[in-house]
């Protein structure tokens, strides 16, 4: 693709501080986006997925100048959006449009129909009503509405309906973007069909970009050409869709895949996290961000277990730092047993699915402590056991992004890129795709 990108992202930070106190003192900063790169190509479809709270809305948000980014650049049409003034600033806005989860956000319940999609129209300067009347009966079908239903207000259509019309007024003023965030989550499956092949006839008629925000992997399968996947304000993977979905090489993406309810049982093993618990934005995990809840999490190199002993050795350690720990697995003393009897180490490790001695002596030693002190009840004991027995380069080393192993050129240029030490390491371990094999011993 010879033509300059519609949208290009660079190093894109969106950090919102945290105050307190009466003079309203900067304590911290939630990292909403943290660094994030992309390119929109004219016409396509590229979809942000990821679980809530990683940072799609507000990238969405900065991209269309909705949040003034705290670093990095929006280009627009080649146009630094932070530098556009007067009819250039008009301009974007109307060439760069956002459709949002719920329509009645966007439809004012006193206007008629042909009021709301026409206002935009107005505001970007087409003072002849005629025109604007028929501007509006045209799109209102195009969008699969009827040109009598201008007189109508927003209560008398159904939730799809109400998506149509507020795809109208983003479509009315013949933008180059539209973002859509989330805009089919609160529908029923039959009607978000409907919507999304509404999405992707519209983008071919009119030639018109879209940024798909959304959780659902679903949608960007069926709706995006490429896909970005962000965890915690970073993108971690990014390439065409069909590529990421089909061999994602990220074990975020696989968890995100795991997720999705047709796949089959082993596959959604083989995604399931360490935790839950995603962090806390302002205080991100150091090195990969995934790594506490990540089933690949790379091993110290003087570690000799299997696969599987140490995925349960770390999730072991990092749900004890998350809280997550099972009930039978916690001391008395920390307050959370059941019975309020303590726990022995034995059952601890049980517990943690440890109990079966460890080849490695070491790792015997340290797993074998921190039972012992979490018996005990000392749960900040345990945890610096563990923490210090094994550290992973994960938490030491932030992966930079290198292209994603399959991924195919364009223009000479791969066309996706992975955010993981697994990956583009010197001598660098692979993606583990077994379970259960002792490959360490
Ligand atoms: N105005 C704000 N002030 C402070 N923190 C914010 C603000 N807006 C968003 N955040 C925080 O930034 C992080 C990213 O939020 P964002 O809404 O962009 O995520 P998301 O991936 O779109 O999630 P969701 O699907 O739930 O909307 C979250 O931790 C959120 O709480």
């Amino acid at each position: 693709m010879s033509e300059a990108p519609i949208c290009s992202v660079r190093g894109l930070e969106k950090h919102y501080p945290i105050t307190s106190g009466l003079l309203r003192r900067e304590v911290g900063r939630v990292r909403a986006v943290d660094g994030v790169s992309f390119d929109i190509e004219r016409g396509e479809a590229l979809g942000i997925v990821g679980e809530s709270g990683s940072g799609k809305t507000t990238t969405a948000h900065t991209v269309l100048g909705l949040e003034e980014p705290t670093a990095g650049q929006v280009c627009f049409d080649g146009e630094p959006v932070a530098e556009l003034t007067g009819s250039e600033r008009r301009s974007f806005r109307r060439r760069a449009q956002l459709v949002v989860q719920d329509p009645n956000d966007a439809l004012d319940p006193r206007m008629t129909v042909g009021e709301a999609v026409a206002e935009p129209l107005r505001i970007h300067g087409l003072d002849d009503a005629d025109r604007r009347r028929a501007v509006v009966a045209d799109v209102l079908e195009r969008v699969g509405l009827s040109r009598d239903d201008v007189e109508r207000y927003p209560h008398e259509f159904s939730g799809g309906e109400k998506q149509r019309i507020s795809i109208a007024r983003a479509l009315v003023v013949s933008p180059d973007l539209i973002v859509a965030d989330e805009p089919t989550s609160a529908l029923d499956a039959r009607v978000r069909a409907e919507i999304l092949d509404l999405l992707d006839r519209i983008r071919r008629e009119f030639d018109v970009a879209l940024l798909f925000v959304s959780h659902d992997l679903d949608v960007v399968r069926r709706s995006c050409d490429r896909v970005a996947v962000m965890y915690l304000g970073e993108i971690v993977e990014r390439g065409a869709t069909g590529d990421v979905l089909a061999d994602p090489a990220h074990p975020y993406t696989r968890v995100l895949l795991s997720s999705v309810p047709s796949l089959d049982p082993t596959d959604r093993e083989l995604g399931r996290p360490l935790t839950d618990t995603v962090p806390d934005p302002s205080d991100p995990p150091a090195g990969c961000r995934f790594h506490p809840r990540c089933p690949d999490v790379i091993p110290p190199d003087d570690l000799s277990v299997s696969t599987e002993t140490w995925r349960a050795i770390a999730r072991f350690r990092f749900s004890l730092r998350a809280g997550e720990l099972p009930e039978e697995a916690v001391g008395a003393e920390t307050g959370a047993a059941r019975d309020g009897e303590r726990r022995t180490a034995t059952q601890v490790r049980r517990a943690v699915g440890l109990e079966e001695e460890l080849a490695d002596p070491d790792a015997e030693q340290a797993v074998g402590d921190a039972a012992a002190s979490l018996a005990a009840g000392d749960a900040a004991a345990a945890a610096e056991t563990l923490a210090a027995a094994f550290t992973s380069v994960c938490e030491r080393e932030t992966p930079a992004a290198v292209d994603r192993p399959d991924g195919e050129e364009r223009d000479g240029a791969a066309t996706g890129a992975v955010s993981c030490l697994r990956h583009g390491r010197d001598g660098g371990a692979e993606p583990v795709e077994s379970t259960g094999v002792d490959e360490r011993r």
